[in-house]
């Protein structure tokens, strides 16, 4: 089917040679716009499939301000820019775009970039809908099964999360009942945990007596219509408690989202979802409630009237105490510990993503959990009982990576003395996880697209194709986008692995999970070391509170163990290194044998960082790191490994 494309730039001359491109390309132009007003005209008029989108248009509105319009209204877009401005480009971003091109482009770029946006945009298309019906499903099996109206809320708590994203949800008849609160709700509290919130629950959290409660109900407005509100209830009166304005300062709301529906017997129930986040609610997030509305109608009934009887009475005893710790189908996620925002907001990200066979781009500084979250996708999805395979791009030699991932004919190569099957050959049916893919070489890039757009790999010293079915999960701590402007890595391999990019917070951006973190590890290592815990020294929490991490968790979990190492089993754990990121021992904390060894090992690993960088960062061939030190490089390279040793140390 021939795609129209909507072309909006304010150069003619730059608009009419894209129209002559495309159309010899076999696209049709459903119209060119130079401004704002003449793009939301021509999407009135002809709706297209894409859009090709200048930043800086005509007027006073720019490409931004259309793309909203675009994504709320799912027609795919590119953005055409010249403008390099930093804050621009983030503002860009931020509309979540299907491509970018930088002029002057190439036209063979254009092409590929029309060709990649429209494939991601069918694909989130699709994976909308699928979630979707998912949803509705999952909704009307909650609404039909024997469970309280608390429980009933809890599970729809734990999957509405990944559609409609939030700290706490709550939901109840309206008008508000003055003498007793009615509405029950939800705070997050870990990924799939969350507390119950009754009127108990808010008496005790606010501090409230029950009578001013009640004046505060008396005094709340009801929201007629699904409505979007950033932080303060703009038709509320000041100074004047409320119950929205109770809510936002107890649990420090930012935003919030309100969707009434109607009850059969034409009373009024509204959903809230609330979020410490400014401006996270859109009308993307209404649509989809628009589209759950007869589902969630449904299961309001059963909140509101369905509770059988027998079970409300367990129910009540139940009420009594916190649902605190309750989890819901996540297991995977068990050992990702922390609750901050941002972690929830990417493993919220990743239960989405992982049900689909999606290539996920994990993104985020070394040591910040992005294998353990490629590793939790895998078990979260279909292929959980098939093969997870690990492929370290930056660890494997150039010389070995293409048979390393694709594999070798007997005779191939010279030491080819036996057929060897390559990593995705090995994934056939499961995931492979490409950590460090923003390491690998051009020629390793062509061969990885071609498995992305085909399916297909080939064998060194094969002459035919095979077919693999494999999902690729890929990680990098590289900014991509910078490494593609460089010429470094392909623009089109870009577009393919970038569909779901998922961002794991770095440490110091989420400081709040530290001591959770810090007892997780505590626990752990003081088990293996088969010594009892006593807990952690307060001056040491508070030297990792204050400390900025470069290392994130894999540092943190590096300074726990050497304080569970040093610990003599009967005080709490201590800090006897200072946190500078790099953990070199001071001659002062050497007591015991295990001191020694660990100086040992720390004095083993700044030699070999050195001599690394004498050979700028290779490992073998001549001047390599391993020729200088006389060992064999597969030695070296266990040392390194052993020793944590990777090349950002260099
Ligand atoms: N949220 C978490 N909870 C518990 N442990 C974690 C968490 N995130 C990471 N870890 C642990 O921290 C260490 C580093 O994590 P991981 O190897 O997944 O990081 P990474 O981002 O892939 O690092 P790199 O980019 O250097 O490969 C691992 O031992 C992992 O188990």
């Amino acid at each position: 089917m021939t795609k129209k494309v909507l072309i909006v730039e304010d150069e003619f001359i730059v608009a009419s040679n894209l129209q002559q491109v495309l159309q010899r390309s076999g696209y049709e132009v459903s119209g060119i716009a130079a401004s704002a007003e003449e793009a939301e005209e021509s999407l009135k008029r002809n709706r297209p499939d894409i859009v090709l989108l200048d930043i800086r248009l005509q007027g006073e509105r720019s490409g931004i301000d259309i793309a909203r319009k675009l994504k709320s209204e799912h027609i795919a877009f590119v953005y055409l820019s010249a403008n390099s401005n930093q804050k621009v480009l983030e503002e860009a971003k931020m509309t979540y775009p299907d491509g970018f091109l930088v002029k002057p482009y190439r036209k063979k770029d254009l092409l590929i970039m029309l060709d990649i946006a429209w494939y991601r945009h069918a694909h989130s298309l699709e994976a909308k809908t699928n979630q979707e019906i998912l949803l509705q499903k999952q909704l009307t099996e909650i609404s039909n099964e024997n469970s309280d109206s608390q429980q009933k809320l809890l599970k729809i708590a734990g999957i509405m999360q990944s559609c409609i994203p939030f700290d706490l949800i709550k939901s109840g008849l309206r008008p508000l009942n003055t003498v007793q609160f009615k509405d029950k709700g939800y705070l997050r509290i870990g990924f799939d945990e969350y507390q119950f919130i009754g009127e108990k629950e808010l008496l005790t959290i606010t501090n409230l007596k029950r009578t001013a409660l009640s004046v505060i109900l008396a005094n709340s407005h009801v929201d007629i219509n699904t409505t979007i509100y950033n932080n303060e209830p703009a038709s509320e009166k000041p100074n004047i408690p409320s119950l929205q304005k109770t809510l936002i300062e107890t649990f420090n709301i930012q935003s919030y989202l309100v969707f009434p529906v109607v009850l059969s017997n034409g009373l009024s129930f509204h959903y809230f979802f609330y979020n410490r986040q400014r401006n996270i609610y859109t009308n993307k997030h209404i649509s989809m409630l628009d589209h759950l509305r007869t589902s969630l109608e449904e299961v309001a009934e059963k909140l509101i009237y369905g509770d059988n009887p027998a079970i409300s009475k367990y129910d009540q005893a139940n009420a009594e105490r916190k649902l605190q710790g309750d989890s819901l189908n996540y297991p995977e996620f068990r050992s990702i510990i922390g609750n901050h925002h941002l972690l929830l907001g990417a493993l919220d990200l990743a239960a989405q993503v992982a049900f689909y066979n999606t290539s996920v781009l994990i993104l985020g500084e070394s040591g910040t959990g992005k294998e353990k979250l490629a590793r939790a996708i895998h078990l979260l999805s279909p292929r959980k009982n098939a093969p997870y395979i690990t492929v370290n791009c930056a660890a494997i030699p150039a010389t070995l990576i293409e048979s390393e991932l694709f594999g070798h004919e007997k005779g191939a190569f010279t030491d080819a003395t036996e057929k060897r099957k390559g990593k995705f050959e090995q994934a056939d049916g499961g995931t492979i996880f490409l950590d460090e893919i923003g390491e690998l070489l051009p020629e390793m890039q062509v061969k990885i697209l071609r498995f992305l757009q085909e399916k297909e790999i080939q064998c060194i010293g094969s002459s035919s194709l095979t077919k693999v079915n494999v999902r690729v999960v890929a990680a990098t701590n590289r900014n991509l986008e910078k490494e593609v402007a460089a010429g470094n890595f392909r623009l089109d391999l870009y577009y393919r692995v970038n569909v779901f990019p998922i961002t794991l917070p770095s440490l110091r951006e989420r400081k709040s999970d530290i001591k959770e973190l810090a007892i997780y590890f505590a626990e752990k290592f003081c088990r293996e070391f088969n010594k009892p815990f006593h807990g952690i020294l307060t001056s040491m929490m508070e030297d990792m509170i204050a400390y900025d991490w470069p290392g994130n968790i894999r540092e943190l979990e590096n300074v726990i163990e050497q304080a569970a190492v040093l610990n003599n089993g009967k005080s709490k754990l201590e800090l006897k290194r200072k946190l500078t990121g790099h953990t070199i021992p001071t001659t002062n904390v050497i007591k015991t044998l295990e001191d020694v060894k660990n100086t040992q090992a720390e004095t083993e690993r700044e030699y070999i960082i050195s001599i690394l960088k004498q050979a700028n960062g290779r490992v073998r061939g001549s001047n390599g790191a391993a020729q200088l030190m006389n060992i064999k490089p597969t030695t070296l390279e266990s040392k390194m490994g052993k020793l944590k040793i990777r090349r950002e140390d260099l």
